[in-house]
């Protein structure tokens, strides 16, 4: 265990800068995985992905074929177009006006000239919201490595006079009452789908994107996972025999352990238990990008339908404007001292600041990123 010196007492509970020494927030960089845009952009994107990974070369192969499958063009970009279509207004509503600017991990728009665009406009202050509602190396750190990388590569051309902001990153949401409730309606939504006189026999199976066992073991992305499914469930009154949080998506070498189990077991080992109906909720992620469209609504779908099997895949929280609400009301609540920081279930709301080696792997040396702890 690491030691972290306690905090002083503060509506915060984490260790941050005295707020006073500090400039107010006065940007917002929306953080995205990115996805490529045309069949050209298909490989340059996958290296970017696995630049420095344990991912054998025909696992990209495939996973490009994925891609081709649909001409080349992941939805995701789009999907982060939409979203922050939305959140802008949404944020004027309550009286928050910050620039925005959006820049991705792995492809276009890259998140150095997002970060270079703040920097021009002479923001001091910024908010890094990142597209992911869990903790792991791949859905937390690493976006804070990426965004100090791309601070560090503005700051190296700076021109004279100019200044580089400060960076943060707002909290993760996966227990946020209206992240919840968004899902929830998610589901919702698939289970109308069914005749009325089936829907108390229908099985719910929330995904997530598997990780290495080895990334799992260093931070709380399981759990938290695992929490969010609970809360869902019991939103929608849904007794904990008929759902089960399963992976999909595996990456890496087959020799490496990865979570499970996975959504293609799952679905032979409900079909040998004679369910007959089936809910697939992506919960893992925000938008019904590559991952979900080619390995649930293709893969999945079809060894359901070998099975026999009905089965309806719940969206995403996407543009729910209840998801929408929650990430302005998370922006409102960081930006504004004091604020009420809201969360339900077992564990409370997540940290503001990230501890030292929060979310690293073993062997991993830590690089240096945005949002950690200063003491
Ligand atoms: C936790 C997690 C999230 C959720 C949090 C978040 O959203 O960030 C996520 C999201 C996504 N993952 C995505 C795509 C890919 N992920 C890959 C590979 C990997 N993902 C990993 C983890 C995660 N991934 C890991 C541990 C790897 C192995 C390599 C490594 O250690 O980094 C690969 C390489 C090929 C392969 O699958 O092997 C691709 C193409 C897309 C975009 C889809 C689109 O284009 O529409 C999105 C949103
Ligand atoms: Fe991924």
């Amino acid at each position: 265990m690491s030691v972290i010196a306690t905090p002083p007492p503060q509506a915060n509970p984490t260790t941050s800068p005295a707020a006073t020494e500090l400039p107010p927030f006065d940007g917002l960089l929306i953080v995205g995985f990115g996805g490529p845009e045309g069949p050209d952009e298909v490989m340059p994107f996958l290296e970017n992905v696995l630049r420095g990974r344990n991912v054998p070369r025909e696992r990209m192969l495939e996973v490009a074929e994925h891609y081709y499958h649909f001409g080349g063009v992941s939805p995701l970009n789009n999907q982060v177009r939409a979203l922050i279509a939305e959140l802008q207004p949404e944020l004027r509503r309550r009286g928050v006006d910050l620039p925005i600017a959006w820049g991705n991990r792995n492809w276009k728009p890259f998140l150095t000239d997002a970060v270079r665009e703040l920097t021009e406009r002479g923001a001091k202050r910024v908010l890094a919201v990142v597209l992911a509602a869990y903790s792991s190396y791949s859905s937390c750190r690493q976006y804070r490595e990426n965004v100090e990388a791309a601070r560090r590569e503005v700051a190296a051309n700076l021109p004279e006079g100019q200044q580089m902001p400060i960076f943060e990153k707002m909290r993760v949401y996966y227990n946020h009452p209206d992240f919840i409730a968004s899902n929830a309606d998610r589901v919702r939504e698939a289970l109308e789908r069914f005749p009325v006189e089936e829907r108390d026999a229908v099985h719910v199976a929330f995904t997530a994107h598997s990780i290495p066992s080895v990334m799992a073991d260093s931070c709380n992305y399981a759990l938290q996972l695992t929490e969010a499914c609970r809360l869902t469930a019991e939103t929608l009154g849904l007794p904990e025999e008929r759902w089960k949080l399963v992976y999909q998506s595996r990456s890496g070498r087959p020799q490496d352990p990865w979570l499970e189990p996975d959504i293609l077991d799952h679905l032979d080992a409900l079909h040998e238990a004679g369910v007959k109906n089936l809910i697939i909720h992506p919960i893992g992620f925000l938008s019904d990008h590559m991952e979900v469209m080619y390995d649930l609504d293709e893969e999945a779908k079809h060894r359901a339908e070998e099975h026999g099997m009905r089965m309806e895949r719940a969206a995403t929280v996407g543009v729910h404007p209840t998801f929408v609400a929650m990430l302005a009301e998370l922006i409102q609540e960081r930006i504004t001292p004091g604020s009420t920081r809201r969360a339900i279930g077992k564990y409370g709301p997540s940290h503001d600041f990230c501890p030292v080696n929060c979310c690293l792997p073993p062997g991993r040396q830590p690089a240096p990123a945005i949002g950690g702890q200063t003491a």
